[in-house]
């Protein structure tokens, strides 16, 4: 799939080169970014959690949401036969009905790209996570050649996690070069890169003001995405976390003409649910990252209740959730 995310940064960024210079201006920008008011972050997400969206709306959201899904499997039991399986639901999600939309990409470990490939092809994404999923606990040399190996098995995107405990220890710089020096991996012999998304763990991240931090730090690295979680740790994505991002990547785009996308990942299950965080994605961010080429859900159940909700609205009834093959 397309993106427009420029390969190199833009004029507006050469203006921050000061700020990643050394450990202490970068820790002077990140401490110096406003402090996210917690209670205000979480009433506004409440409050446009609340909001209703009208029939035509929301076929159109449904829709939307299915091209958003990076459908995932992340499990040590994962066989060839399950991610191929799971291709063929990402290409053709509703057998009976060709107007489905596929998903966005299929998210699995590196060694099993070529698997998703060969059911696939162009027509849906590849996502491989790397450095040392999900603690993101090895050598640089080794989480760089876990990306090296998932990008020249074929991987279209990149999903990273960042050392947590560097950045809670406050070694921001560290996080940056990582970011810096997984990106370059992620570069191919013919110039073009797989897309970057950087996977911050939002739920050992402690504060929403850490968020902001990580979120700014990752954008400023070269990140194509920022993804709220593994979907191995709980909290995983949750709306006010994901509305701190969406409020980063807005500001960012303001401030460097660069855009950035935004994926939660983890938890979100429900066609409902997905709706809450489109609205939220329009209100916050804007409609310009209302496109799976901005915003993606990480999910390994979602698709099948927006293909069951898909289905009540064009059919008039709910088929049983055995109608769609369960993830
Ligand atoms: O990135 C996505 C997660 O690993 C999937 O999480 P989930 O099973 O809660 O949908």
């Amino acid at each position: 799939m397309p993106t427009t995310a420029p390969t190199d940064p833009a004029p507006g960024l050469t203006a921050y080169s000061e700020v990643t210079a050394s450990e202490a201006s970068l820790r002077r920008f990140l401490h110096g970014l406003p402090g996210v008011d917690q209670v205000g972050a979480e009433a506004r997400a409440a409050g446009l959690g609340t909001r209703s969206i009208k029939t035509t709306a929301k076929a159109w959201a449904l829709d939307l949401a299915i091209r958003m899904v990076d459908l995932t499997t992340l499990e040590g039991q994962d066989t060839p036969g399950k991610v191929r399986a799971l291709a063929s639901k990402a290409l053709r999600p509703d057998p009976a009905d060709p107007s489905c939309p596929s998903v966005a990409a299929v998210c699995v470990y590196g060694d099993l790209v070529g698997e998703v490939k060969a059911i696939v092809g162009d027509q849906v994404n590849v996502a491989a996570v790397a450095t040392a999923f999900p603690s993101g606990r090895a050598s640089m040399a080794v989480k760089l050649a876990d990306t090296r190996d998932a990008v020249a098995g074929g991987a279209d995107e990149i999903d990273m996690v960042i050392d947590r405990g560097a950045f809670l220890a406050g070694h921001y710089l560290q996080v940056f070069e990582e970011i810096v020096a997984t990106r370059e991996a992620c570069v191919r012999p013919d110039g073009s890169h797989a897309h970057l998304k950087v996977i911050f763990e939002t739920g050992e991240l402690q504060t929403y003001d850490n968020v902001r931090r990580a979120s700014w730090l990752a954008m400023l690295a070269g990140a194509d995405f920022i993804k709220t979680s593994t979907g191995k740790v709980q909290p995983a994505a949750t709306l006010p976390v994901t509305l701190v991002m969406l409020e980063a990547v807005r500001d960012f785009r303001e401030a460097t003409g660069v855009q950035i996308g935004v994926k939660p990942a983890g938890g979100i299950r429900t066609a409902k649910d997905a709706i809450k965080y489109l609205v939220m994605v329009n209100e916050v961010a804007g409609d310009d990252w209302l496109d799976p080429d901005w915003f993606r859900f990480g999910a390994s159940t979602l698709l099948n209740d927006l293909l069951m909700q898909r289905t009540k609205m064009t059919t008039g009834r709910y088929s049983g959730p055995d109608y769609f093959t369960l993830d």
